[in-house]
């Protein structure tokens, strides 16, 4: 049977990846859809953009909506304290399990909890099934229309604490108009724009990155 892109994604960590070795996971994947086929992992420019945000705000609790092949997570993960934990929500089975071995072959398994549902099935469970009351970092990149109402979920469900930082991508391409507009005019958040380019293209896009002022 054919195989899916997701499936050539991780044969193509598989074969030019170090087990163990985040960086060059990331590479491989960013090398592969560079040069053999696009795929819309958040990639190498707006990465590098994620990468200063994670280490400015080093959190110990990191909740990742739509985990995709496990790219950012692989690189959100990487970056972590010890003792620092990524729940990261994919819905769709297959690929859930493509991303459960990228992470697996980056050796990041231990900090990285991937579960199996939706965000707004899971949202609200978090905090009994892992024993997390807040996130200090949310990254969003599932379907662009889910940003708002799971960003309002996460609000009522206690999930956000004075300082919490959500980083949201494509608030250009594909585009999140109704997420924008809310974390730029709500005085519960502080926000700005990081202009980068879609994923491997020329095309503009960039990172939302909002903080939660409680
Ligand atoms: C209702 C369930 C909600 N709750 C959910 N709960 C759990 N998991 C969820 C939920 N909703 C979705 N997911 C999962 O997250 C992933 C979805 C990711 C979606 N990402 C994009 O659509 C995109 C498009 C482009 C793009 C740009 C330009 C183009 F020309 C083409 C494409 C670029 C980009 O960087 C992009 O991230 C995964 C596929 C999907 O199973
Ligand atoms: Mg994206």
């Amino acid at each position: 049977t054919q195989s899916t892109r997701p499936q050539r994604l991780l044969s193509a960590v598989q074969k030019n990846a170090t087990r163990g070795n985040p960086r060059s996971v990331v590479r491989a994947i960013d090398e592969f859809c560079r040069h053999k086929e696009w795929a819309m992992n958040v990639g190498d420019e707006k990465g590098c953009i994620l990468d200063s945000i994670v280490s400015e705000v080093n959190p110990v609790t990191v909740l990742e909506l739509g985990t995709y092949c496990g790219y950012s997570t692989v690189r959100i993960a990487s970056l972590l304290p010890p003792n620092a934990k990524l729940i990261t929500l994919e819905f769709n089975p297959d690929f859930a399990a493509i991303a459960r071995q990228v992470i697996a072959w980056a050796g990041l398994q231990d900090k990285v909890q991937l579960v199996e549902g939706s965000s707004g099935d899971w949202i609200p469970k978090i905090q009994e099934q892992f024993g997390i009351n807040t996130f200090d970092l949310v990254f969003l990149d599932h379907w662009k229309d889910r940003y708002l109402p799971d960003t309002k979920l996460m609000e009522k469900c206690g999930l956000l604490r004075k300082g919490s930082v959500l980083v949201a991508d494509n608030v250009i391409c594909p585009g999140t108009p109704d997420y924008l507009e809310y974390v730029r005019s709500s005085p519960c958040y502080k926000s700005q724009y990081f202009i980068s380019h879609l994923e491997y293209t020329k095309a503009e896009d960039g990172l939302e990155k909002s903080v939660f002022l409680g």
